[in-house]
C-alpha cells in the first residue's frame, strides 16, 4: 500500500557517480510501492537496444527539444557529446498530479539550474565516506572503463566542494553502511512538513 510522504515536494537526488544514488532510491522504490517514481528525462539521442520511449527516456527530436528550451520547458538541461539531455516541467508536474512523489537524479549542473527555476524542490546529497571508497565502488561495479573511472573521480571532487557550500543541500547523507544511509534517506523523505 502507498504510505505517501507528508511533503509532496520533487526531490533532487545527487551526489558523484557510484556514491549509491541508485542503490539508495531503488530501496526506496521497494520499501514504499506505488509512492514514489523517477522522472524519465527528454533526450535527443537514439534508443538503446531495450530502451522504451516513455520509459527511459522521452525520446525527441532535436528540434522539438531546442522548442521546448525556447518555452523555458525544462528545470534543467544539458548536452553530452552532441546531445541534448533535460527534465522538462510538463513531466514533473504530470506525475506529481497522480499522487507522486518524484526524484531526480541530477548531477551538479542540473540541481544549479533547477535551484535557479521555478520548481519547488528539496535537495539531498548522497557523499561517499571518502574518495577511495568511492573508487572502489565505482570499479567493483564494473561498469566502467579505466578513463572513465578517471573522469568521474574528477568530477566527483567538484561535485563534493560544492555539497560543502552552507544551504545548497536540505540534507547530506554519507553512505557507508547501507542500512544506516538508507535509514537516513527515508527519514529525510518522510520528515513532517515544517509549519
Ligand atoms: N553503502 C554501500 N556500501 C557498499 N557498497 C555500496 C553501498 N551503496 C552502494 N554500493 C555499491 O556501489 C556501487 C555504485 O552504486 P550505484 O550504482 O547505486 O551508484 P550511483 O550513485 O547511482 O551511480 P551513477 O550516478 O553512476 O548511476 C554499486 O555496485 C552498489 O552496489
Amino acid at each position: 500500500m502507498a504510505t505517501p510522504p507528508p511533503d509532496h515536494r520533487p526531490i533532487v537526488v545527487s551526489g558523484p557517480s557510484g556514491v549509491g544514488k541508485g542503490t539508495l532510491y531503488n530501496l526506496l522504490f521497494q520499501r514504499h510501492p506505488d509512492t514514489f517514481c523517477l522522472s524519465v528525462s527528454h533526450t535527443t539521442r537514439a534508443p538503446r537496444d531495450g530502451e522504451q520511449d516513455g520509459v527511459h527516456y522521452h525520446f525527441v527530436p532535436m528540434e522539438s527539444f531546442e522548442d521546448l528550451i525556447a518555452k523555458d520547458g525544462f528545470v534543467e538541461h544539458a548536452k553530452f557529446s552532441g546531445n541534448r539531455y533535460g527534465t522538462s516541467k510538463m513531466t514533473i508536474e504530470e506525475q506529481t498530479n497522480k499522487g507522486k512523489v518524484v526524484l531526480l537524479d541530477i548531477e551538479m549542473e542540473g540541481v544549479k539550474q533547477i535551484k535557479q527555476s521555478s520548481i519547488s524542490a528539496r535537495y539531498v546529497f548522497i557523499s561517499p565516506p571518502s574518495v577511495e571508497v568511492l573508487e572502489s565502488r565505482l570499479r567493483g561495479r564494473g561498469t566502467e572503463k579505466e578513463e572513465n573511472i578517471q573522469r568521474r573521480l574528477a568530477q566527483a571532487k567538484n561535485e563534493l566542494e560544492y555539497s560543502q557550500i552552507p544551504g545548497v543541500h536540505d540534507k547530506v547523507i554519507v553512505n557507508d553502511d547501507l542500512e544506516k544511509a538508507y535509514k537516513e534517506f527515508e527519514d529525510f523523505v518522510y520528515k513532517p512538513l515544517e509549519s
